[in-house]
């Protein structure tokens, strides 16, 4: 686990005040408000800002501990940082930045320079210098430059904030590969809930310098009571899900979960394999009776567990299935014409085309490392993806059938 228990006093008057694990693989989000305290765990754990107290651990490796006086400089620390401007060496050229990150590292070489430029498709960069390149090649070659430096941990602090959206749709699917291909946790600092969901497994909310709830992305991400302190988001429902059948005719999948079946948007994964389901609170309605001819297309039943004032006209109200549970954003017009109310049974309907279904990072529950398959990898622009390479040398990941 990576373990960050830390205090620190700004003299501006913060206070972050800090006490939470993340898994030692796969992406963990640290998600929040601009200004709540994620740079500064960011620093905090690479070293660059020693914290009052506490204690930083990456499995067995003390990066920092007040009472047994360990603080271990930045560059033992084993950490790639990645920011939100590339901060490349201007006068050095791709190849040369890259080889920087390399030759500074202290560690073994596992991580491979050819790999990395192959996964990162900047092969055809290596001679420029960084004023030639566009914002996402930069942010690249920063990323190829921590990775060289061999890091056990990659920190990323909103490495996408500068981009635009079609750079930002560019970089996505490479951080994806960083994330399934090599087995390095990442600390990634993000306000944006798209890209939360699209990378991480897990979530640190961070708030006023605080962790305030933290765990699986399904967990963290689908409580209504976060919403006024995270900002507003399109709340939710996360649902771990596995692909149970394709129709190409109509362009769906049907994926599976402990509560019953939906019918998704095509997924870009195989049969078998794990997908992550999110479904908007907005886009769930609710009828006391059974629907039946009715154009929704995905209809489960369940109890309300409860119902919460949310901003505005709505309501969020709850609604507990045989295993989960849903969340349904409603008017306060419409729980009183229906006089809902906790306990009552409801059945809640979800249009197919409202799902937003992707594929479940290896770190997801239930779920183990897949190589993207090949039906994964016909759904990604295929310019972005050039042909898998295990890293040579690196440990192998697993596979599973
Ligand atoms: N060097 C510093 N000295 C004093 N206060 C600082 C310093 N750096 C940041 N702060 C303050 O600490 C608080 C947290 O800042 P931090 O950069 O960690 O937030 P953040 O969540 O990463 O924000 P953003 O999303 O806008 O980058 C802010 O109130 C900020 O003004």
């Amino acid at each position: 686990m990576i373990e960050i228990d830390v205090c620190l006093a700004r003299n501006t008057g913060f206070r972050l005040e800090v006490n939470f694990s993340a898994p030692e693989r796969g992406v963990t989000a640290l998600f929040g408000r601009s200004g709540s305290g994620k740079t500064t765990i960011i620093q905090v754990v690479a070293g660059s800002v020693r914290p009052d107290r506490g204690r930083i651990a990456v499995g067995d490796d003390v990066f920092f501990d007040s009472e047994q006086g360990i603080d271990l400089p930045m560059e033992r620390r084993g950490v790639g940082y990645v920011f939100q401007d590339a901060r490349l060496f201007p006068h050095m050229t791709v190849e040369n930045n890259l080889r920087y990150g390399e030759r500074r590292s202290r560690r073994a070489r596992t991580i491979r320079f050819d790999a990395v430029v192959d996964m990162l498709g900047i092969g055809h960069l290596l001679k420029r210098r960084p004023h030639t390149l566009s914002g996402g090649e930069k942010q690249r070659v920063a990323i190829g430059r921590a990775l060289l430096s061999q890091p056990r941990l990659l920190l990323m602090d909103e490495p996408l904030a500068s981009l635009d959206e079609m750079r930002k749709g560019e970089i996505l699917p490479y951080l994806e590969r960083l994330r399934d291909e090599l087995l390095l946790p990442i600390l990634y600092v993000s306000h944006s809930v798209e890209e939360v969901l699209r990378l991480s497994d897990a979530v640190a909310a961070v708030a006023d310098g605080k962790v305030i709830a933290c765990g699986g992305l399904a967990d963290v991400l689908s409580q209504p009571e976060l919403l006024p302190v995270l900002g507003r988001f399109d709340l939710g429902t996360i649902l771990d899900c596995t692909v149970t059948a394709h129709d190409e005719e109509f362009g769906l999948s049907t994926v599976s979960f402990p509560d019953g079946e939906l019918r998704v948007p095509l997924v870009g994964r195989p049969v078998g394999a794990a997908a992550r389901v999110r479904i908007r609170s907005r886009d769930v309605s609710l009828s006391l009776s059974r629907p039946i001819d009715v154009s929704v297309t995905n209809r489960l039943s369940g109890t309300i567990a409860s119902i919460t004032r949310a901003e505005g006209p709505f309501s969020d109200v709850e609604v507990a299935l045989a295993h989960g549970k849903l969340h349904s954003l409603v008017t306060q017009e419409s729980v009183q014409r229906l006089a809902l109310e906790p306990g009552m049974a409801v059945w809640a309907m979800i249009k197919a085309v409202t799902v937003d279904s992707r594929p479940a990072g290896f770190n997801s529950p239930g779920a183990e490392f897949r190589s993207p398959s090949p039906v994964s990898r016909r759904h990604q622009p295929a310019a972005t993806l050039p042909a898998l390479r295990v890293i040579a040398g690196g440990t192998p990941p697993r596979e599973t059938s």
